[in-house]
């Protein structure tokens, strides 16, 4: 399926690393942009859909450290790992995901007929999208009617992970087109605080519950799920009225109705989607109940778009692989650890946190797909927050820290909210503009000295350099559109693709979220008294014990 090899077996790798050791000291951002007029136009390229919506944005990537020769050996990285061969399988409904012998088929859900899959189920997506949009107008339209006849005012999603942040993050990034008289609540965690805060604000008689649940087993889901029930049934009394406040997003029917939601309730999905790629099935129901369906289907048309721009492009213009193999170089060359998602859009604020699943669910792996530990690095740890808040938190550590944090800035150069004259736009966008310039150029001694004059302090000039050389991504478009936030998740989607295609290993199960679950279940009997607290280190036993002293029902 894969090559079976290690990253660092291929002939590309061990060239990068020589690349690496040779060049690395000298490479500098100042010399590789003085050295070349034309190193943006070189190192950027521009997005165009050509179906769907329009849809544009660019890409500059020019402020990294990579001059053509290494960029032409990090193409050849991914030719050696076949990444084009495992995308076309992707694509064609081949059980790359090999732990779990599943296709990968997120493509499918956004396909609109285009690219022949085979894969039982695919056929099926027309329909769940049909059912969605009627039963997304009937809400919105107060057709739907509650219990008491009265039409829905508020919906609470309730699920975790991928049945959560994708649909959180694109309701907030999409915010602008959501039909304000409607609520829209995401109850994710199981700390109970979080259903109970939620619940203060809705009223029984006008609210919907979506449990979105791929598996419909999650612990966290199903608990508060029970619970929203019970609160519910509080008011309403009677089991039947149930069928008027509770829909679910599943693919396991039997766990659904055993629940006591009807079929006719239920919005289905295939084993075939992972639940981190999955808010374009029917996860992605309150989304459509936000946006209107028509936002929600120009948002798959987006990412169609972006689909069909990553399997038809050649490697060298490919946005997903660019992202991807700048990424491998810092990860895997320069020893960067984390990779920083800085969208200057407020609607963009869930943005990291969606990728922090997305990416590290996906690629936090040690061991390949023929099951060899590997001996560098793999994903990266995924984090960041919207501009400009973040400059005035962690932005010091990124300019003069100890760290190579590489970065993607991204933004829209129109902004829906032109509030005094798009003054607050300017004011956004030259920061946009400047933190990239700032992290790559720097400050030299010499520039801080002219700038404090002959009497500065040695140790204050010095505090004052920027050394420069930390390398960041643009991405710019036009405005935000659910055209535009579609090509962008999936122009991230399958660069985490690619990186997993280069290190071999299977970005699509996510065996290391069991351990935990396990252990939490065994403790869960435990809890009630002190002498059942067996099998634990002297840690876990002692905190178990301070919780039994201190606790009150
Ligand atoms: O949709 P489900 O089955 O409730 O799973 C929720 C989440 O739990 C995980 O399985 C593990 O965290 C995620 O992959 C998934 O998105």
């Amino acid at each position: 399926m894969t090559t079976g090899k290690l990253a660092s077996d291929y002939e590309a790798w061990k060239k990068l690393q020589r690349i690496y050791d040779d060049q690395h000291a000298s490479l500098t951002m100042k010399d590789l942009f003085a050295q070349d007029p034309e190193r943006f136009s070189k190192f950027s390229r521009e997005y165009n859909s050509t179906s769907g919506p329009d849809v544009t944005f660019l890409l500059d990537y020019s402020k990294n450290l990579v001059t053509e020769p290494i960029f032409e050996e990090l193409l050849r990285l991914v030719r050696e790992a076949g990444v084009e061969q495992v995308r076309d399988k992707m694509f064609a409904g081949e059980h790359i995901n090999t732990s779990e012998d599943r296709a990968v088929l997120h493509v499918a859900l956004r396909n609109f007929d285009d690219f022949k899959i085979q894969e039982a189920g695919t056929d099926e997506v027309s329909g769940v999208l049909e059912h969605m949009k009627e039963f997304s107008d009937a809400v919105r339209s107060g057709e739907w009617k509650g219990y008491t006849g009265k039409a829905i005012k508020s919906i609470v999603n309730i699920g975790i992970g991928g049945s959560d942040l994708g649909p959180v993050m694109v309701t907030e990034a999409l915010k602008t087109y959501a039909k304000r008289d409607l609520d829209a609540h995401f109850v994710s965690n199981i700390d109970g605080t979080h259903l109970a805060e939620t619940l203060r604000s809705c009223d029984p008689e006008t609210t919907l519950f979506i449990i979105a649940s791929k598996t419909f087993t999650t612990q966290e889901t199903i608990t508060n799920a029970e619970s929203a029930r019970d609160w519910f049934l509080e008011a309403a009394k009677d089991k039947k009225h149930v069928a008027k406040h509770f829909v679910a997003l599943s693919t396991n029917t039997k766990a659904v109705t055993a629940f006591g939601i009807s079929q006719e309730n239920m919005f289905a999905f295939w084993d075939w989607v992972g639940g981190r790629y999955s808010l374009w099935s029917a996860i992605g129901l309150s989304i459509a109940l936000v946006i209107g369906f028509e936002h929600f289907e120009e948002l798959l048309k987006g990412a169609h778009g972006m689909d069909k721009h990553f399997k038809e492009t050649k490697l060298e213009e490919n946005l997903p692989v660019i992202l991807a193999v700048l990424g491998i170089w810092y990860n895997d060359f320069y020893g960067a650890q984390t990779h920083a998602l800085l969208p200057y859009d407020q609607y963009l604020h869930k943005f990291a946190d969606y990728f922090q699943q997305g990416d590290m669910e996906s690629n936090g792996k040690s061991v390949t797909k023929a099951g060899h530990r590997v001996g560098y690095q793999t994903g990266p740890i995924i984090w960041g927050a919207a501009g400009t808040n973040g400059q005035h938190s962690f932005y010091q550590l990124v300019h003069q820290g100890t760290k190579l944090i590489p970065a993607d800035f991204i933004a829209p150069a129109t902004t829906h909210n032109p509030i005094a004259s798009s003054k607050h736009h300017r004011i956004l966008l030259s920061n946009f503009f400047a933190q990239p310039e700032a992290l790559a150029f720097g400050k030299t001694e010499d520039e801080v000295r002219e700038e404090l004059g002959k009497k500065a302090e040695e140790v204050v000039v010095k505090s004052k350099v920027f050394e420069g050389n930390r390398p960041s991504n643009s991405i710019m478009f036009p405005v935000m559109t659910p055209g535009t936030l579609g090509a962008l998740i999936a122009l991230y989607e399958h660069k985490i693709f690619v990186q997993g295609v280069v290190w071999g290993i299977n970005s699509f199960d996510q065996m290391g979220v069991e351990l935990g679950k396990v252990l939490a279940k065994n403790i869960l009997s435990q809890l009630e008294k002190p002498e059942d607290v067996t099998g634990h280190d002297s840690s876990t036993t002692g905190l178990i014990h301070y919780y039994q002293k201190y606790r009150k029902e």
